[in-house]
């Protein structure tokens, strides 16, 4: 592990994003000068409101999939910038393939240009519908390039392959996270990803609704944890593949939702809300649950916060929303 406190100016896409505005906030207690960049499509301003006159900070309104016409000088750069829900990802199919693709690629000529290190912000989706249970980053995965989720899933498989390229050929600088399901404060309302849908749900006094019977399973990550494994991965040698950032405990969706659904009744003191179901949703992985083995060896990383404090966490989060 390499962790170096020197500050440093850093580019952050999708900076106005859940994970983008977290991780900004981060680089920035450290003393770094941050430069958020976000075309607002899914990301929010209020995210980034609180850092409106930061000194350290500049936010720049711009879509990865167009090159920059001008940047200042930068030492690292992150690319978080993607919609990641699927619901969001799957409004533009084209859109989200064009910024895992075109999007990657500029981000990887300034990295090039610059020979600067860029850490890409890959996911667990990469492994699809797994037939190998927990995931290692060895595993190949189980996706249909031909489905609703295929935008996004083969669009950052392609990201990850473009990475590959960029270092084989030109000796770019990389580091690949692949983020397992990722939750807390900054994830909205209407995100339509599963803990904030549940929590909103549950404070608005509506039926939590799951889609499916709620067998499938997801290990679900607080936020700060993964923003630390980010951190500790970009500042790390460990270049030679992607690594899995993510909380190993499994959880079904149903255990889940009973989960959300206490804390909720436990916080505002209401009623709790009734639990629903819904069909399937098409290629909805059944199971996703990731091999840290590979973080913790290399990086000394690995998450520490329990699901019940996260949860209560984001919970209050939500109650202080307007
Ligand atoms: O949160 C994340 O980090 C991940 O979210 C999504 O992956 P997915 O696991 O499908 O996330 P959700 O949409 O939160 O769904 C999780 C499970 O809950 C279910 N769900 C979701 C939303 C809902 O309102 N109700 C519900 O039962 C889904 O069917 C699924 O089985 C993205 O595709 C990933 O890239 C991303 O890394």
């Amino acid at each position: 592990m390499n962790v170096t406190n020197k500050p440093k100016t850093i580019l952050v896409t999708g900076g106005a994003g859940f994970l983008g505005s977290n991780l900004i906030d981060f680089l920035l207690q450290k003393g770094n000068h941050v430069i958020g960049v976000d075309s607002f499509e899914t990301g929010s301003p209020k995210n980034v409101q609180h850092l409106d006159n930061h000194p350290q900070f500049t936010l720049v309104n711009h879509n990865i999939q167009y090159p920059f016409q001008e940047l200042e000088e930068i030492d690292q750069i992150y690319n978080l910038a993607c919609p990641a829900s699927p619901t969001q990802y799957q409004k533009s199919p084209v859109k989200t393939l064009r910024t895992c693709f075109l999007g990657t690629e500029n981000l990887l000529e300034i990295a090039k240009s610059r020979g600067i290190r860029i850490l890409h912000t890959s996911t667990s989706e990469v492994y699809g519908d797994p037939q190998v249970h927990p995931q290692p980053e060895t595993y190949w995965g189980n996706v249909n390039p031909f489905g609703p989720r295929a935008c996004y899933d083969e669009g950052k498989r392609v990201a990850e392959s473009l990475c590959y390229a960029y270092r084989e050929q030109f000796g770019v600088d990389i580091r690949i996270a692949r983020i397992f399901n990722t939750y807390g404060p900054r994830m909205g309302a209407g995100d339509g990803r599963v803990v904030s849908s549940f929590i909103a749900a549950a404070l608005a006094g509506r039926d939590v609704c799951i889609t499916g019977d709620g067998t499938a399973t997801r290990s679900f990550q607080f936020v700060t944890d993964c923003i630390e494994g980010l951190y500790t991965l970009m500042n790390s040698d460990y270049r030679e593949g992607p690594v899995n950032i993510g909380n190993d405990v499994e959880t079904s969706i149903q255990a889940l939702a009973e989960r959300i659904v206490d804390l909720v009744a436990n916080s505002t003191g209401k009623e709790k809300v009734n639990i629903t179901h819904q069909p399937r949703l098409v290629d909805d992985p059944s199971v996703r649950k990731p091999q840290i083995t590979l973080a913790k060896a290399k990086l000394g990383w690995a998450p520490v916060v329990p699901l019940d404090f996260g949860l209560q966490k984001t919970i209050e989060w939500h109650m202080h929303q307007t």
